[in-house]
């Protein structure tokens, strides 16, 4: 992963008195109620918290998918929170891969397309976007399932599709929810060790679990509580780019 010139101690993503309340059918829910966070590059930065604690909702701020009712959002010390639905849109598609517990894959397209259509939206030459897909598919064990509806595939393969679909094009930010929500044990050692990966090779994710196992893999353990950080650990030992696969492979059902 390339630092842009000159941005050594910028961080990629950078979040100040960020609030959110949900007004539903009910009560009004306060999801996020004040959070200053600053993530630096090649950070792998878990989330963790009780239902209902906030943490998908921050999520959704830091990517776009939600507007904050008060404070800001900087990437690559951009100022972000204005931006238009498009832009986001387009932002999204050059920095941010996004990975949710429910795949968001396309179901009526095959795993090639699937893993193709973001760098095509990004206007990569068409020869470019099939070399990253296939590279892509070929690292997460996916060879031979480019033809393969979404459908045809395991829980924990369309993890890794959607993974791949994320990565295609090279975003300088990943943020994961729950991406192993889904999985059993096998499954959710497969989306860590390829996480893990990805992160020793500088990729900057933001992940947000329930999963102690999944959070173990991160560098940097935020607690959150009632809309607010806890507690917010490096952990220690760590060097900076995480503390790789060993640990990961440590796991066992
Ligand atoms: N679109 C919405 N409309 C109304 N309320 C919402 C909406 N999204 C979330 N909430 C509420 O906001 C609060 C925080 O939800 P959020 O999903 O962010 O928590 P979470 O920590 O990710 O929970 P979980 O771990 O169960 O996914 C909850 O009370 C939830 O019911």
């Amino acid at each position: 992963m390339s630092a842009t010139p000159g941005d050594g101690s910028a961080p990629v993503l950078r979040a100040e008195g960020l609030v959110k309340t949900h007004h539903g059918e009910g009560a009004p829910a306060h999801a996020v109620r004040g959070v200053d966070l600053s993530v630096r590059r090649g950070e792998f930065v878990a989330v963790t918290g009780p239902s209902g604690a906030g943490k998908s909702t921050l999520l959704h701020l830091l990517g776009g998918l939600q507007r904050p009712d008060e404070g800001s959002i900087w990437l690559d010390d951009v100022r972000a929170d204005g931006w238009s639905e498009a832009r986001w849109a387009v932002e999204r598609r050059k920095r941010i891969g996004i990975v949710f517990q429910f795949f968001n894959l396309v179901s009526n397209l095959s795993v090639a397309d699937n893993v193709e259509l973001p760098a095509l939206l990004a206007g990569l030459p068409p020869k470019r976007a099939r070399a990253e897909r296939e590279a892509l598919l070929g690292e997460l064990g996916l060879a031979g399932k480019e033809r393969s509806m979404p459908g045809e595939l395991s829980g924990g393969e369309q993890q890794r599709v959607a993974l791949a679909r994320a990565l295609v094009n090279h975003p300088p930010l990943l943020l994961a929810d729950e991406p192993a929500g889904s999985l059993d044990s096998k499954g959710t050692r497969e989306v860590m060790r390829l996480l893990s990966r990805f992160h020793q090779r500088g990729q900057t994710i933001v992940l947000v679990t329930h999963d102690a196992r999944l959070a173990s893999a991160a560098d940097r353990v935020i607690s959150f509580f009632d809309g607010r950080i806890a507690d917010d650990a490096t952990l220690e030992g760590t060097p900076a780019r995480g503390k790789g696969i060993s640990g990961v492979l440590e796991l066992r059902d």
